[in-house]
């Protein structure tokens, strides 16, 4: 979206009226010749609409990462009257948290998926704000990114949201969300991702009712395709994927987003996907085997179940493992897979959709989210029953015959 998409008339005719390509240059017109030919900002435009650019990089940037959009619009968004707070008095205000009341925790860390709230709450209630009475959301923050899930029941009512300082990558889990943008609307499912850039004006709608899902936000930088590395042209999440602003997912595990840092192949974030798949390798145990990664990783469930998880992780529930903290199959995961040995044929993993934000940065968790009703604490529990498996009765045959 921070170049120009196209608009459609209504939710319904969404499909057809989507232009692809992630990060492509569109243009389009709801009533023909409304662009201006030739130059972006003429002394009168068509129409009688004035020309308003907004901008998502610094003017000088280089070229292949300068990004920016003309609308042609029939008033100025600077057509408005003052701001004023919308702070519900039982809330309290996303931006509050700070390095004074969070705190970072080796600990493997999962929380049960967000009821969702009776009182009347919208997206920006149960994102922006958090409800001390109904558990709405969770947030993780470390700057320049900030995690955090999100609940509503209604649709926001006169009133949009814009996120002036970073852009959003909603990952909706439950309840499709119809989008309207200053660029057009949009349909996102929860097997949907969408991109809401900095500093664009929108509304969310809940057409299937109550809705909840992930949100994470990055500052700095914006989101990109990651590289293609020896996978090859064909490999990874591409281009045309994108309608414009929402991900569509294609089978096979790859990153799909990547918003990167100056070191190469060091991400801020990425956005990975744990789709419906071929298990295929012989003689292996195949990944998420036990591991401690560098990285960071917030990990959700949109539907079905998790392969490493048996029990305990659940569509919108959530897991952190923050970096270096080790983690992988639950005991009941790793005792079946034993027990099917290397009999066990090509496997078809079905109804699964896990996702992971990876992050090389060091997140903080809210003293809320620790507190809080939805956290598991037992999770470390699912690990502690992993028995011995240790036997040098083979080994001492071995040294036998030799
Ligand atoms: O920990 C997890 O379950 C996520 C994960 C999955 C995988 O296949 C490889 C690495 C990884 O962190
Ligand atoms: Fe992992």
């Amino acid at each position: 979206m921070r170049t120009q998409p196209v608009a459609v008339a209504d939710f319904t005719s969404y499909e057809s009226a989507y232009l692809s390509g992630f990060s492509n240059t569109f243009s389009s017109e709801p009533i023909p010749r409304a662009l201006p030919q030739g130059q972006n900002s003429p002394l009168l435009c068509p129409y009688g609409l004035y020309a308003e650019q907004i901008s998502g990089t610094s003017f000088t940037s280089p070229r292949e990462l300068n990004r920016r959009t003309w609308f042609y619009r029939i008033k100025p968004s600077v057509t408005h009257e003052p701001f004023k707070p919308r702070v519900p008095a039982h809330s309290k205000l996303l931006s509050e948290f700070n390095q004074s009341n969070s705190s970072a925790t080796p600990t493997q860390l999962r929380w049960k998926p967000v009821e969702i709230p009776d009182s009347p709450t919208d997206f920006v209630d149960g994102a922006i704000h958090y409800h001390l009475t109904n558990i709405s959301a969770l947030f993780l923050r470390s700057i320049p990114i900030l995690l955090f899930r999100y609940t509503a029941n209604k649709s926001m009512d006169k009133c949009a949201f814009c996120n002036a300082d970073g852009d959003f990558l909603l990952v909706p889990q439950k309840g499709r969300l119809w989008i309207t943008t200053e660029c057009g609307r949009l349909q996102v499912s929860p097997d949907e991702i969408v991109v809401l850039p900095q500093g664009f004006r929108f509304a969310i709608d809940l057409p299937d009712g109550p809705s909840r899902g992930y949100v994470a936000e990055i500052f700095g930088t914006h989101f990109q395709l990651p590289d293609l590395g020896p996978i090859g042209a064909n490999g990874l999440a591409a281009p045309r994927d994108f309608l414009v602003l929402p991900a569509l997912f294609e089978e096979g595990t790859h990153p799909v987003l990547t918003a990167p840092t100056e070191k190469h192949g060091v991400a801020l974030l990425d956005f990975v996907i744990f789709p419906p798949r071929w298990l295929v390798a012989e003689h292996t145990y195949q990944p998420p085997y036990y591991h401690r990664n560098c990285m960071s990783e917030f990990m959700g469930l949109i539907l079905g179940g998790y392969e490493a998880k048996a029990d305990g992780f659940l569509p919108g529930g959530a897991s952190l493992h923050i970096c270096m903290t080790p983690h992988g199959p639950d005991t009941k995961t790793y005792e079946a897979t034993i027990a099917q040995g290397n009999e066990a044929g090509p496997q078809k993993l079905t109804d699964t959709m896990a996702f992971m934000f990876e992050s090389c940065l060091i997140p903080r968790v809210c003293q809320w989210a620790l507190d809080s009703p939805a956290i598991d604490p037992d999770y470390y529990r699912c690990w502690i029953g992993l028995r011995s498996h240790f036997s040098t009765e083979g080994l001492m045959d071995q040294i036998k015959l030799d």
